[in-house]
């Protein structure tokens, strides 16, 4: 199992997906790989998640990992699916300290400074922004994370082709979350571009 640093910075985005239709789970898996971006967490807010993940793990090259982890059971079923990284939208020690104790790579989300020092507290120091918009945007994450040079950050929530360049050039952001680069509906071909596109992004 690889660490979450790695995971972070093996492409500028890290797909958001949600899949409603489980026969769709490989083709976006694969569209995503072939475009560039090979680290997919797969949300937990549809039912056929958990199937998702273990379908995509069958697709050369994909590093699946699941988002939208809340708990510990939760953590447990994504375990048993056999994902490589875990994301969830905040930070509870019960999740943390089990995240810690399975050894999966992780990524909690965070909005305070409060959320962060809960984190080193747990020997946590890559979290997710979320929601990075909404929050404040980047202004917000340049105060939050200046206190804790040692934090690296993936923002998640609200960000586009357009403004991922401005928060990729935050030298404490090693990657951002987006669920641009899969729009529901969308056929393999434009996911496969919009991955290309999302691979290609550089800070500016
Ligand atoms: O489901 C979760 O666990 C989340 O944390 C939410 C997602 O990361 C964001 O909804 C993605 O944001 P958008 O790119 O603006 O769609």
């Amino acid at each position: 199992m690889t660490d979450i640093y790695s995971i972070m910075t093996m492409a500028p985005v890290i797909p958001v997906l949600v899949i409603d239709d489980l026969d769709t789970a490989i083709p976006i898996a694969e569209a995503l790989v072939a475009g560039g971006l090979p680290c997919l967490e797969v949300t937990l807010r549809t039912p056929c998640a958990l199937d998702a993940i273990e379908a995509m793990k069958t697709v050369p090259g994909a590093i699946v990992g699941a988002g939208t982890v809340l708990s510990t059971k939760d953590l447990e079923a994504v375990m048993r699916a056999g994902v490589e990284f875990v994301v969830s939208p905040g930070l509870t020690e019960n999740l943390g300290r089990a995240a810690r104790e399975a050894g999966v790579p992780f990524l909690p989300g965070i909005a305070t400074s409060a959320d962060i020092m809960t984190g080193l507290d747990l020997g946590l120091s890559h979290f997710k922004f979320f929601p990075a918009e909404a929050n404040g945007g980047l202004p917000a994450l340049k105060a939050i994370a200046a206190p804790f040079g040692m934090a690296k950050f993936c923002p998640t929530g609200g960000i586009t082709l357009e403004s991922a360049p401005k928060w990729l050039a935050h030298p404490q952001v090693l990657c951002v979350g987006g669920s641009w680069v899969a729009p529901k509906g969308a056929d393999a071909e434009t996911i496969r571009m919009l991955a290309a596109e999302a691979a290609a992004i550089t800070p500016s």
